[in-house]
């Protein structure tokens, strides 16, 4: 079994399409999908903001290769162009976590480095696994109390913006 957690992320062109791009080709695989929530922009401030959403998902027949390939092609077929670190994008997926497994390939570092600074990581997915623990790194829901409220203050539900059917 690999079950994984993957992040989406949108903020340019048709960004709830994207991301909803994503769930319908993930289709069978899909577990769980979080609220979609809007996303005041970290790293580079000056960028329009994102939506962002986290889904579980469950492939025996796909390692954490297999979903970095799957997080590409989707950011692909929404005509991401990478340039600026950190910058716009159509479409980026990031893989999250994908069982315990632990990487430290720059090709595909796991858990994601990014994770436990990120609430437009974390306050999707203690949405969706409230027990969640990030490998490594403890429960999500510490990790999350331990952001400044600055941070969690920049992410909003947008419950009207529907990935999946209910
Ligand atoms: N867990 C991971 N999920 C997705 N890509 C990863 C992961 N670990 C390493 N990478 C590598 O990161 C590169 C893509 O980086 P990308 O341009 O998406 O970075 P970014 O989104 O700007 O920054 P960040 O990765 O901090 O969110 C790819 O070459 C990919 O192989
Ligand atoms: N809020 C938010 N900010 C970001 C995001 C993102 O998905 N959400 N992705 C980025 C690209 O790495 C840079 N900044």
């Amino acid at each position: 079994m690999s079950r994984a957690v993957l992040s989406l992320g949108s903020n340019l062109g048709d960004r709830l399409g994207h991301l909803k791009s994503v769930v319908t080709g993930l289709g069978e695989a899909l577990v769980a999908v979080s609220t979609v929530y809007e996303t005041k922009p970290w790293g580079v401030e000056d960028q329009p903001d994102f939506l962002n959403a986290v889904c579980v998902v469950d492939d025996p027949a796909r390692d954490e290769w297999a979903w970095l390939r799957a997080g590409q092609s989707f950011e692909q077929a929404a005509g991401r162009v990478r340039e600026l670190r950190w910058g716009p994008r159509t479409l980026d997926v990031d893989v999250v976590t994908v069982d315990g497994v632990r990487s430290d390939d720059p090709e595909l570092l796991l858990p994601h480095p990014g994770t436990p600074e990120r609430a437009s990581v974390l306050i999707p997915w203690l949405e969706i696994e409230p027990d969640a623990v990030l490998p490594g790194h403890g429960p999500i829901r510490a990790l999350l109390s331990a952001l400044p409220e600055a941070d969690r203050a920049g992410v909003h539900p947008r419950p009207e913006l529907r990935l999946a059917a209910p």
